[in-house]
């Protein structure tokens, strides 16, 4: 593809949490420029009317979903969709020429039977299945460069990925010891309300959820198993926690090894040098979600306990930027052959 001038950049679903994110991210990207916005249930509308903070930033009337369309107005879509419906849209926006970023689970699993154990929707086809680049940026950059079809990690995924694979690939833990306690702010539901994130329901509660039956299960065992060479599988348990954005990952694993805090903070720096997006925390330091809020960044810190030889890795994300929009932006990037930064200079919003 020759682009001459700006990106042209189409968000379907940019009436969604992850769309509208999109949308302030992509406001502030010096090569890409936002072409479509599209709703298949209010096409016609002006966005700003259904999102007011929007009024005088983006004029522009919502598009139908339509890849033909979408085609002949951009160069790449973000599908920022929900499951069963990516699934379904984006072999159609490939086909159209189109390179696609994809927000959804529909094309993390390499697996459709997996898939369809765990979405319950009937999995795409297999060739798109293989063809997604799983964009876990940190980890698997250099597949991403060229790439035309990216399968956006999850957002647990991602705060747990990128606080495990270190130490893994390292074999200080035990691939069969490992124990994820995930912690959401309630956007990484989505916009649409149920009874689960009713106010009423969330406000002053603390509730796990889809214990052992969480769709990020499969993928985070899946790349684990990857990077460890040997069949990995966890316990993972979520909770939602009543704040809007923010997502805390708490790994525990036994250790291989006697390793202190000092030997992890150092071998994560190694493992990250010149990713400026994952932060690892000195010794002792835990990282908190409000410190990566409104921003790129995953923030890693370690304790380690000698008396029981396991360690506790923390790490925390926003859920809509590396989780979801940003990381989607930084595949687009590295995608491109730009600066993985390149738009995404976000400071946290502190306090
Ligand atoms: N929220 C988060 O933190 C994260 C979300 N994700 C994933 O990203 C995707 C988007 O999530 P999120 O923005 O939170 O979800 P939302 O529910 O907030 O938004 C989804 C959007 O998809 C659009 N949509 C629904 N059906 C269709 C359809 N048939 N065709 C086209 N568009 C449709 C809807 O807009 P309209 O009705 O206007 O078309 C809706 O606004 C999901 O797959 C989610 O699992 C991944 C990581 C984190
Ligand atoms: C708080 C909350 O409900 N979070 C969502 C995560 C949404 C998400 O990231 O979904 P996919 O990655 O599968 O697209 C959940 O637990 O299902």
């Amino acid at each position: 593809m020759t682009v001459t001038g700006k990106l042209r950049a189409a968000i379907v679903g940019s009436t969604g949490y992850g769309g509208v994110e999109l949308i302030r991210l992509l406001q502030n990207h010096p090569d890409i420029e936002i072409t479509s916005v599209i709703s298949s249930s209010s096409a016609g509308a002006p966005i700003e009317e259904g999102f007011p903070h929007l009024t005088g930033i983006v004029q522009r009337n919502l598009d139908g979903v339509d890849a033909a369309e979408i085609a002949g107005r951009a160069d790449v879509v973000f599908t920022a969709t929900p499951s069963g419906v990516s699934a379904k849209l984006v072999p159609q926006l490939l086909e159209a020429g189109l390179k696609v970023v994809d927000l959804s689970g529909d094309f993390r699993l390499k697996d459709g039977a997996e898939y369809e154990q765990w979405y319950k929707h009937p999995a795409p086809s297999d060739s798109y299945l293989q063809q997604a680049v799983y964009g876990l940026c940190e980890v698997f950059g250099e597949r991403t460069a060229g790439a035309d079809f990216i399968s956006n990690p999850g957002c647990y995924s991602t705060a747990s990925l990128l606080g495990l694979i270190p130490a893994l690939q390292a074999g200080w833990i035990k691939h069969d010891s490992i124990i994820i306690d995930a912690k959401s702010g309630v956007s990484g539901a989505g916009r649409g309300t149920s009874l689960m994130v009713h106010y009423s329901e969330i406000n002053e509660n603390f509730k796990a959820y889809k214990v052992n039956k969480h769709q990020h299960i499969p993928e985070i065992e899946q790349t684990l198993t990857e990077i460890s060479g040997e069949k990995v599988t966890v316990t993972f348990t979520t909770h939602l926690v009543p704040m809007t954005r923010g997502i805390m990952s708490t790994m525990y694993a036994g250790m291989n090894g006697g390793y202190n805090e000092q030997d992890f903070v150092n071998l994560y720096r190694k493992y990250y040098a010149g990713r400026p997006f994952v932060r690892v925390r000195d010794a002792g330091v835990l990282p908190a979600t409000k410190e990566v809020s409104g921003s790129n960044y995953c923030d890693i810190g370690f304790a380690t306990d000698a008396r029981t030889g396991r360690v506790t890795i923390v790490s925390v994300i926003d859920n809509i930027v590396k989780g979801a929009a940003g990381q989607a932006i930084q595949n687009l990037n590295l995608m491109m052959g730009w600066e993985e930064t390149r738009g995404l200079g976000y400071t946290p919003v502190y306090p």
